[in-house]
């Protein structure tokens, strides 16, 4: 008998100091991106080992039977941190207070589709969250647009939830970041994690700028720079560039869909730097609000720029050399989030 007390106290007590839950939302739970996503969320690969987690997922009404058989699938994973699975077509029950949003939900790119098509076509979702956020969300949330385009579509979100500081949202360029640190380990014959520091600038687009001036390479013990580890100016100057920035519409084109599962790791390290900070001495990619930036980058757009946190905090590394071939693509792809900004605040107007 006493045994039995001392084991149900000692359960009682490991539930009770173990954190609070978070309310973690997903849209397009139902999506390809999502099924790939949600395992690693729930089993705490993004918000901690020891963080128990309310998992909302939101997609649309018709789409709700879809999201029935993803919440029977996390169930069956019988993942301790798991606490609850909240699914709705609701804003109202979907935004209410989020600690983090990951908003995915919103239609991809097909073969044969422009870039203006999905802007047509996503904007006014983004419109309708970021009012959600407003109305519903804790003002701390952190905010992670995933959905294309996504840097314009965090803007308008942004721009849509006035009482959420604009520093808590950022949009996912690190699928770019990943596949460029991965294009030159591979050159290098070195694992990815033997990379450190390339920077995606700019929209999550074609115009995109992969920079690897201030990436390291670790070779076999020796840490040096990128170009000195490549040997090979021409490739970083030419194919590895449009290699990085073609990629999604390459992967479009061989499995007739768009990425999902590098885009779902891609959100795990996005979110997971969010909440735990980066390494020491390194920086990642992720698109913020351009205000204050020492780049010279115009100030009302969601702009990639590297990129460190530190209790939750970002802040864009400054200082570093830009020489007139990076100048020329910073500004190219500058260029082209003004235009797509101002072309969803003219359909948003109409
Ligand atoms: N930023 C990046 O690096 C990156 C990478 C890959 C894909 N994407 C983008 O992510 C988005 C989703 O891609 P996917 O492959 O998962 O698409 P998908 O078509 O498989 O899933 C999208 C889901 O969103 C849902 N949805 C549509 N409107 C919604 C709304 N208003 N609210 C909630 N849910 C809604 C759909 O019903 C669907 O279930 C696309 O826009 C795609 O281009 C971005
Ligand atoms: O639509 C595209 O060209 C890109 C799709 C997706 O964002 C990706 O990067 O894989």
């Amino acid at each position: 008998m006493l045994t039995l007390l001392t084991s149900m106290y000692m359960m009682v007590r490991t539930f009770s100091s173990q954190a609070e839950p978070i309310r973690v939302l997903v849209t397009g739970a139902a999506g390809q991106i999502a099924y790939s996503l949600l395992y690693s969320i729930a089993k705490g690969d993004v918000f901690g080992k020891d963080q128990p987690i309310i998992l909302v997922l939101l997609d649309i009404p018709p789409m709700l039977p879809v999201v029935d058989g993803v919440v029977m699938e996390l169930q069956d994973c019988a993942l301790p941190l798991l606490r609850e699975v909240i699914p709705t077509a609701d804003e109202a029950v979907g935004f209410k207070d989020l600690d983090a949003a990951i908003l995915v939900g919103s239609m991809p790119r097909r073969e044969g589709m422009e870039r203006k098509d999905l802007l047509k076509a996503n904007v006014a979702i983004f419109k309708a969250q970021g009012g959600a956020l407003e109305k519903y969300a804790k003002k701390t949330v952190k905010v992670l647009v995933v959905g294309n385009p996504a840097n314009t579509n965090c803007l308008i979100a942004a721009k849509s939830a006035p009482s959420i500081p604009k520093e808590n949202f950022s949009c996912l360029t690190r699928l770019d970041h990943n596949r460029a640190s991965s294009q030159v380990a591979m050159r290098c014959g070195v694992s990815s994690d033997s990379v450190k520091n390339v920077i995606i600038w700019g929209n999550h687009s074609s115009t995109q700028y992969p920079d690897v001036h201030h990436a390291k390479v670790n070779v076999n013990g020796a840490e040096m720079g990128a170009y000195d580890a490549v040997k090979d100016d021409a490739w970083l100057h030419g194919d590895f560039i449009s290699t990085v920035q073609l990629r999604g519409a390459a992967v479009i084109k061989a499995r007739k869909l768009s990425s999902a599962m590098s885009a779902a790791k891609a959100i795990c390290d996005h979110m997971r730097d969010i909440w735990f900070g980066t390494k020491e001495g390194e920086f990642i990619s992720m698109g913020v609000y351009a205000a204050g930036n020492s780049y010279g980058i115009a100030e009302d757009l969601i702009y990639s720029f590297p990129i460190q946190i530190k209790n939750k905090t970002w802040k864009i590394v400054d200082g570093l050399s830009i020489n007139d071939f990076s100048r020329a693509k910073m500004d190219a792809t500058a260029a082209e989030l003004v235009e797509e900004r101002d072309t969803a605040l003219d359909f948003l107007s109409q």
